[in-house]
């Protein structure tokens, strides 16, 4: 009989209640239940809430499915101090302060409730932005595991912002403009390739403070599991692993990539396949900005008429907020008539399955990190416009080191007339050839991390062993 210390390991999962963290999340939970963990996956009421709007029948429990399969994943909700129906997308400011002044106070509840039940919990996997969970996990006896879900890079720059702060680069009035060379491990960075946050002149907003205090929490995780791709970002994680014990354990992708049995989305999706399948092979441009940042109105006009002048097809994601929750048709007046032979215009699709469809042949991204990995995975050449927080790093990586695709603009604002002759360049057969080449030779790491024995699966294994001996759990077969 399994004596006390040979049980499985338990969890408290908490994602950043925003969908491009959810989603890796829930992808890592699946992977952990997978291998036998027991997770307790808690979303906020409002990410509930919008996710079953977007889903009718997924009832209360968004893992109900994939506990039929054998997994054990349990569910719960938790308020993030704002009334459901609060527009977090038009009032961002004050959704930010809420997730950093009173979100902690609803999580040590319910977190205090699972502990005190007498279910024997080992751990908090929460999001390294919360600035709250070594705290709440030492509160309740927990091993804190920091799940980082953008790249190697982004998170170290943001760890060494001592560093940037002490060479003038950060946080000055008026900051260096040369190349930086003296993060471990990261050969260098520009500093327009930073995150916005780290541009920024004023330092005082609500996101600043989170981050500033996210990372000084960060550095009490016993473990950072990161969502990129070990051999793409190598020199920058083994010098991490110097002051860190962090896991490259991407890419994370949802078990058979194009369909999930957990509702993610918070917008319902369109299904897009019956127009796709009409178009020739590589021929539709996809474009989306991503769940999370907004688009200048004028910026926007601007793309919409550079996609009418480059005739080429498009399928293109319009978040109703896109540009504010407020202006829901931001569209130049006759725009949509004007394209509608080649286009399709949705307010939210299944991006994995858009990405992987053969008639997909560019991604025109936000250059979200899921997106990138999710476009490297189908080997969709990206056309970048960054618009927030690492997105412009993220670009870096993409256009700069991997060279598998290309900068929509260098700068801003932006024309039509560069809109449609860049979507030109990349759709091309002749001009676009070297980063279709290049993102499959991309692609090829990311085969490897996957493989039995690559350094996603044996990464994970890796924490997981380690979070055993830490927490003094025998394996189950013992
Ligand atoms: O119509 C759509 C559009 C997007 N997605 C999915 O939504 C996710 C979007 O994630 P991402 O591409 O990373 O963009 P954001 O939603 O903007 O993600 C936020 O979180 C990311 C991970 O931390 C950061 O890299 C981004 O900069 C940040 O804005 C991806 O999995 C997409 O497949 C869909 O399923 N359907």
């Amino acid at each position: 009989m399994a004596d006390e210390s040979s049980q499985k390991s338990h969890a408290i999962f908490i994602p950043y209640p925003l969908q491009g963290h959810v989603i890796p999340s829930v992808n890592l939970a699946i992977k952990l239940a997978s291998k036998g963990f027991t997770i307790t996956f808690i979303n906020t009421h409002a990410v509930h809430h919008q996710t079953a709007k977007a889903h009718p029948d997924i009832g209360s429990d968004i893992f109900a499915k994939v506990r039929e399969s054998g997994l054990d994943i349990r569910y719960a909700t938790v308020s993030d101090g704002l009334p459901v129906e609060f527009d977090r997308s038009l009032n961002h400011d004050q959704f930010m302060a809420s997730l950093l002044h009173e979100f902690s106070a609803h999580v040590d509840e319910v977190v205090g409730r699972i502990v005190g039940s007498g279910e024997k919990v080992h751990c908090l996997i929460a999001d390294t932005f919360f600035v709250w969970s070594s705290k709440i996990a030492k509160k309740f006896g927990l091993l804190y595991v920091s799940y980082w879900t953008e790249p190697a890079l982004v998170f170290t720059l943001y760890y060494h912002l001592d560093l940037l702060r002490e060479n003038g680069h950060f946080g000055q009035q008026e900051c260096r403009e040369d190349t930086i060379k003296y993060i471990p491990g990261v050969e260098a960075v520009e500093p327009r390739d930073m995150m916005s946050y780290l541009q920024d002149t004023d330092t005082t907003s609500v996101c600043h403070q989170i981050i500033f205090n996210a990372f000084q929490d960060a550095k009490n995780a016993d473990f950072v599991l990161c969502n990129t791709v070990q051999d793409l970002e190598l020199g920058t994680i083994s010098a991490l692993h110097a002051k860190v014990p962090f896991y490259a354990i991407g890419p994370i992708f949802p078990p058979g990539f194009t369909k999930s049995n957990v509702a993610t989305s918070l917008w319902s999706e369109s299904d897009c396949s019956q127009w796709l399948d009409k178009k020739p092979h590589g021929s539709v441009l996809y474009a989306s900005f991503g769940s999370y940042a907004h688009v200048k109105k004028s910026e926007l006009i601007e793309i919409a008429k550079g996609l009418a002048l480059s005739k080429v097809s498009f399928l293109w994601v319009l978040r109703p907020d896109i540009v504010s929750s407020d202006d829901t048709d931001p569209l130049p007046v006759g725009f949509k008539e004007e394209v509608k032979d080649r286009s399709m215009i949705i307010p939210w699709c299944c991006q994995n399955a858009v990405l992987a469809h053969p008639a997909t042949g560019g991604f025109l991204t936000h250059c979200g990190w899921n997106s990138v990995l999710e476009s490297i995975w189908c080997g969709v050449p990206l056309l970048c416009f960054p618009l927030l927080t690492d997105q412009f790093t993220n670009r870096k990586l993409v256009v700069d080191d991997w060279k598998m695709g290309i900068t929509l603009s260098n700068k801003r604002p932006i024309t039509k007339e560069e809109v449609s002759d860049n979507v030109n360049c990349l759709m091309s057969w002749k001009s676009g050839d070297e980063y279709r080449v290049k993102v499959k030779e991309v692609r090829k790491s990311l085969e490897n991390a996957l493989a039995p024995n690559g350094s996603s699966e044996t990464n994970l294994d890796l924490f997981i062993k380690q979070l055993k001996a830490k927490c003094q759990i025998k394996p189950i077969s013992q």
